[in-house]
């Protein structure tokens, strides 16, 4: 059976935070393929300063060229908004039957996981890979670690907001961003 890992995200925009969390699953996982879905609208974040979907999943192209097991999709475009994530992996396992879905995120994420529709059935049903995160928010995971993986690597202190903050500020954040994701960034004049 094909295990695939759904690495969510709004990826407003994509930075090398997320490359590195997906290509050292890909690397230390039994995973045969990372799937990084963009979000259209995440039901906890407001839409502000957010990207069109199709300039947030063309960035997640960019950004992932080069890397065999990680693909970009787009299969939240066509369900309904906001995106919950139990709605989805239900359409993903009817039209995937043979595959196993597991899910990626950050710490943060599974430290609001017991917030999410349907948590305690896509916790039952799936295998989730936290990858470790500094978070300023003081909130903990309140949900049993049965089927959650906690991942053993370095911590990554880079978000999105910081990067949309600094380009406001005329910042220069090229380090931040996969190359040709911040050659996108400049050359649309994106989040200044
Ligand atoms: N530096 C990081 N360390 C660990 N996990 C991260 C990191 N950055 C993003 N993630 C995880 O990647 C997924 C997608 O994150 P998202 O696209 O919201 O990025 P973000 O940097 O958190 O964005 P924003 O600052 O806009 O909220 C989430 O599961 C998030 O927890
Ligand atoms: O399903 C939910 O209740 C739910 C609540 C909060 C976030 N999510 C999903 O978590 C994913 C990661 O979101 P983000 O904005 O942190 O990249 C994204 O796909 C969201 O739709 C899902």
């Amino acid at each position: 059976m094909k295990k695939i890992g759904l690495f969510f995200g709004t990826f407003n925009p994509i930075h090398i935070g997320h490359l590195a969390i997906a290509n050292h699953i890909a690397e230390h996982s039994d995973l045969n393929e990372i799937w990084l879905v963009v979000t259209p609208h995440n039901p906890f974040k407001k839409k502000t300063s957010l990207l069109d979907n199709y300039h947030r999943l063309e960035m997640v192209y960019l950004a992932i060229e080069g890397y065999d097991k990680l693909k970009p999709s787009d299969i939240e475009f066509r369900l309904p908004q906001p995106n919950y994530t139990t709605h989805t992996l239900a359409y993903l396992q009817e039209k995937h039957p043979n595959y196993e879905f597991a899910l990626i995120m950050g710490e943060d994420n599974l430290n609001s996981f017991h917030k999410w529709k349907n948590y305690q059935a896509i916790l039952e049903h799936h295998q989730i890979y936290v990858y470790p995160r500094l978070t300023s928010n003081l909130e903990q995971s309140m949900v049993p670690e049965t089927n959650i993986h906690r991942i053993k690597a370095p911590i990554m202190e880079i978000s999105a907001t910081f990067i949309r903050e600094e380009i406001k500020n005329g910042k220069n954040i090229k380090p931040l961003l996969p190359s040709k994701v911040w050659n996108y960034i400049d050359e649309m004049n994106f989040y200044r």
